[in-house]
């Protein structure tokens, strides 16, 4: 018998200035898949068939064991005894989240593949549980707890009991083989531990929008945590943690206090580092607050960057115009969108 249904996984915004690795925001920009599965398909060589349509569709694998959603899609079911997708699994991926501009698309990418794993398995994986999936591919846990869970979210990577531990840490390549040459070994890839990540939702005030002003250029989340130090000292943490402390729960109060807001978003673990990378990062983030942009309430980078999110209740225009126009003084081209909070994460909609 034929089935379809749809994966939808919404974009997310990590870190909104000094959650590093902590928090995240899911935003309404949704990655899509449709799937069908025609057992009585013929003439289609591979028994998953897969078309990339909107961001980077020219240049995203269509192999299932290339693409990164459906390698996440065959590590939960090879993790399950079964081998491969079934025949003839029929997956359209349509993705309008920007690649490599910190609005989490490979994070939406791994949760769309586990659920999309669940989903043709017909496994029954609790969203709990299919977090610990994503926490083996994706280790740092913001962005995917943002994407599955929808809103505004806290987290962190439980302390786990030693042999859970070397579970968790095993080699990226060792839950996701590469295709050619790697070292598929065609035997059952590691399980992920139960519980590896805890969260908590935190509230939203309604009149906060997210102002993302996205440069026309990729950079690609490793190599934005390749500048980053090993170690800190303990004002910066303690700078970080304090406005933290602050941030979740003002950025729930109607209405927001923009000062308290703005002083909360300052960042010294992060954004800082990453200037090397992002020019004028430095000047556009100082070049709106309260009282020049009236409306504006927070300014941060958006994840790993280059993005940059600003949190506002009104004046957007003048706000994003502003800061495209320091970008382009760089030599940057940006487009500029005005987002809602994603509060239902990822769905699946049977058809
Ligand atoms: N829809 C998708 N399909 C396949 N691969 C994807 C998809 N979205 C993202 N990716 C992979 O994730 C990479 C971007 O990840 P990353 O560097 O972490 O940036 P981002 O900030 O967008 O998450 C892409 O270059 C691509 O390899
Ligand atoms: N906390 C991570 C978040 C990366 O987000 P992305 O959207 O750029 O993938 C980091 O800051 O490195």
């Amino acid at each position: 018998m034929s089935r379809a249904f749809t994966v939808r996984v919404p974009c997310s915004s990590a870190n909104i200035g000094p959650g590093f690795d902590v928090v995240g925001l899911a935003l309404s920009i949704f990655l899509e898949l449709k799937v069908r599965i025609d057992p009585s398909a013929s003439g289609v060589e591979q028994n998953c068939k897969i078309v990339n349509v909107g961001e980077g569709a020219a240049d995203l694998p269509t192999l299932a064991d290339e693409n990164l959603i459906t390698r996440t899609a065959l590590y939960v079911l090879k993790c399950h005894d079964i081998s491969s997708f079934p025949a003839t699994t029929f997956v359209t991926i349509t993705n309008p989240i920007p690649l490599g501009r910190g609005l989490g698309s490979s994070g939406a990418a791994v949760v769309a593949g586990v659920m999309l794993g669940n989903a043709v398995g017909q496994l029954g994986l609790s969203k709990d549980r299919m977090m610990d999936y994503c926490l083996m591919i994706e280790r740092h846990p913001d962005n995917v707890t943002a994407a599955m869970m929808g809103g505004f979210v806290g987290s962190y990577l439980r302390e786990l009991d030693p042999v859970d531990m070397e579970r968790k840490e095993i080699p990226l390549s060792e839950v996701l083989p590469e295709p050619a040459g790697g070292i598929d070994t065609g035997l059952q890839p590691p399980k992920p531990p139960y519980g590896i990540g805890h969260h908590i939702k935190f509230g939203w005030a309604k009149e906060v929008k997210a102002i993302a002003i996205i440069p026309n250029y990729e950079l690609s989340t490793a190599s934005s945590r390749s500048v980053l130090p090993k170690t800190y000292g303990a004002k910066d943490l303690i700078f970080n943690l304090q406005r933290l402390a602050v941030l979740t729960t003002a950025l729930t109060r109607s209405p927001p206090d923009a000062e308290l807001i703005y002083q909360a978003m300052q960042d010294k673990v992060h954004q800082p580092y990453r200037k090397t990378l992002i020019p004028g990062l430095t000047e556009i983030l100082a070049s709106v607050t309260p009282k020049s942009h009236p409306g504006l309430l927070g300014i941060c980078l958006s994840g790993a960057g280059p993005t940059i999110l600003a949190l506002a209740t009104h004046n957007f225009d003048a706000i994003a115009e502003e800061i495209v126009g320091r970008f382009k003084k760089e030599g940057v081209e940006c487009a500029w969108k005005v987002l809602e909070p994603a509060y239902d994460g990822a769905e699946y909609i049977e058809e």
